[in-house]
């Protein structure tokens, strides 16, 4: 599987989410400048975690309009998996590819910890993988209150669209949710970062069977 993790300026995750899908789980991946503007020969995309553009006007609102992004939303309503972490959760609701919005935390302070998340729906492309319901991830956000209006809770509810909830709320989320996917089932928005969770040296492991989940799910459908 040939994953590209999108680099916007401010981007701090990216390398990270390269070493957990190359170096720990061998398959391969290219960093992919913003002003890229074609995805052609990529199974997956990933965006990562940071701080794009500076979260000036809103984390995720600039990025949003970044030169590639088409060939985002191209590839995402072509049915190819699109993974967003944290500023990546942020672009993708910006860019309307997931319904809902990232508020401020209802602390109003930056929170970096590791978290406790129930796996919600186990039978998703980013989930398959996992043989236990419940996992821990490290946070590191400052505007990770994930808001929906109730309709939209609802028909997420309905769908199996909530993958992941927080067991202890650590920033308001509506519903405890810490990870949605569109309808289709192929693009995932979540705060927690599996990326920083794929070895015991970080010492949490949890992350990995999400990749996994997603190599699985190429492999599958090609
Ligand atoms: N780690 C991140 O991606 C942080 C996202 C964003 N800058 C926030 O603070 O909410």
């Amino acid at each position: 599987m040939r994953f590209a993790v999108i680099v916007f300026p401010g981007s701090n995750c990216d390398e990270d989410m390269y070493h957990a899908v190359v170096d720990q789980l061998g398959e391969s991946a290219q960093l992919l400048p913003h002003t890229a503007t074609s995805l052609a020969g990529f199974d997956g995309v990933l965006i990562p975690g940071g701080f794009s553009y500076g979260d000036y006007l809103r984390c995720g609102a600039i990025a949003r309009f970044s030169p590639i992004m088409p060939a985002i939303i191209d590839f995402a309503n072509q049915g190819g998996l699109v993974l967003g972490v944290c500023n990546g959760f942020q672009v993708l609701t910006e860019a309307g590819l997931l319904p809902g919005a990232l508020h401020e935390n209802t602390s109003l302070e930056f929170i970096c910890k590791d978290t406790e998340l129930k796996i919600t729906n186990p039978n998703t492309r980013f989930t398959s993988a996992y043989t236990t319901d419940t996992i821990t991830l490290p946070i590191a956000h400052g505007e990770g209150n994930y808001y929906c209006d109730p309709d939209t809770l609802a028909q997420m509810q309905a769908n199996g669209q909530i993958v992941f909830t927080y067991t202890d709320n650590p920033n308001g989320s509506v519903a405890d949710i810490a990870g949605i996917t569109n309808a289709q089932g192929n693009v995932l928005g979540m705060m927690p970062h599996p990326e920083r969770a794929v070895e015991a040296l970080l010492g949490l492991t949890d992350g990995l069977g999400l990749f996994e989940s997603m190599a699985q799910a190429t492999k599958t459908a090609l």
